[in-house]
């Protein structure tokens, strides 16, 4: 990502500017830009989620979701401003009271606490699917095969692929693969799992199994989800919270009841009566 820039003078969260920190605040952007080029995609954004809250991002394309995500996994980094993930600063360090950008050795240290399911679902072509789940538990957090491997088994009961695990993803319809990176994602046990449009590469008939696993990830486990979706019906049925981005702010926010039933801004009513 060589367009991006470190901040080089990151300002420290102002408390008076943005929600109480309370005990249970797992992500924290605090006037957070980005830009590409000349086009700023995000503009001093602030907004906190609560652990174990499944948080559902909507807005126009081109509002800068998927980036948030992206900024998130490091994959991108901030022009400006600040990203706190369990408390600490996601791409800067402190250093004798001082915040300076994060080492790699830090940076992979957070990333452990996310997992991401992508749109294209990116499993390993060469590994058959019992490979693919256990392949980062062994080698990114050290766990025996063993252990791993129970691990992997596990998960793929859980989304219904349990007699798959010796195929090679190019056997599995796109909905199963998508299933299959669900269960990665989960195998590192994150505390958040972002959640990027996993649905739209798939086929219609294959979307509803797909949002069936992830309703009962969201049922059954206490992971924070941050969730990019189209699928309005999913989002109203397992969101504690609904961000309606627009213009690289959040506009609106409120409880899925709220925003699909009755929001307040004109923006927010313009989108959904387009996309509902
Ligand atoms: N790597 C990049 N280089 C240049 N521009 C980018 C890059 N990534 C994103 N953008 C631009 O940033 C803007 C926001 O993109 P982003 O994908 O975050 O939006 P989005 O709200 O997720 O949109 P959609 O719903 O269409 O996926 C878009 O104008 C996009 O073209």
């Amino acid at each position: 990502m060589s367009a991006d820039t470190t901040p080089t003078d990151p300002t420290p969260a102002d408390p008076h500017q943005n929600p109480a920190v309370d005990g249970s605040e797992l992500i924290r952007f605090d006037k957070v830009t980005k830009r590409f080029g000349g086009n700023t995609v995000l503009d001093n954004l602030c907004f906190s989620v609560d652990s174990g809250k499944h948080v559902t991002l909507i807005g126009p394309s081109g509002s800068g979701k998927t980036t948030i995500l992206r900024l998130l996994m490091t994959l991108v980094k901030p022009d400006e401003g600040t990203i706190k993930v369990n408390g600490d600063y996601l791409t800067h360090e402190e250093r004798g009271g001082k915040l300076v950008p994060a080492g790699e050795k830090h940076i992979r240290e957070v990333r452990k606490n996310i997992g991401m399911v992508f749109q294209q679902f990116n499993l390993f072509p060469n590994m058959r699917v019992l490979q693919n789940i256990m392949e980062a538990p062994v080698q990114v957090l050290g766990l025996s095969k063993d252990e791993a491997e129970a691990r992997a088994r596990e998960l793929l009961d859980m989304v219904g692929l349990a007699d798959r695990c010796n195929d090679y993803p190019s056997r599995l319809s796109g909905g199963q693969q998508q299933r299959v990176a669900i269960a990665r994602a989960l195998a590192m046990r994150p505390q958040v799992l972002l959640l990027d449009e996993v649905t739209s590469a798939l086929d219609p008939e294959l979307v509803a199994g797909v949002l069936d696993v992830l309703r009962d990830v969201a049922r059954t486990t206490d992971i924070t989800m941050l969730c990019v979706t189209h699928e309005m019906n999913f989002a109203r049925d397992i969101s504690d919270q609904v961000l309606m981005f627009d213009g690289g702010k959040v506009i609106e926010s409120g409880s899925p009841d709220k925003i699909f039933g009755d929001p307040d801004h004109e923006r927010t009513r313009e989108f959904l009566s387009a996309v509902l």
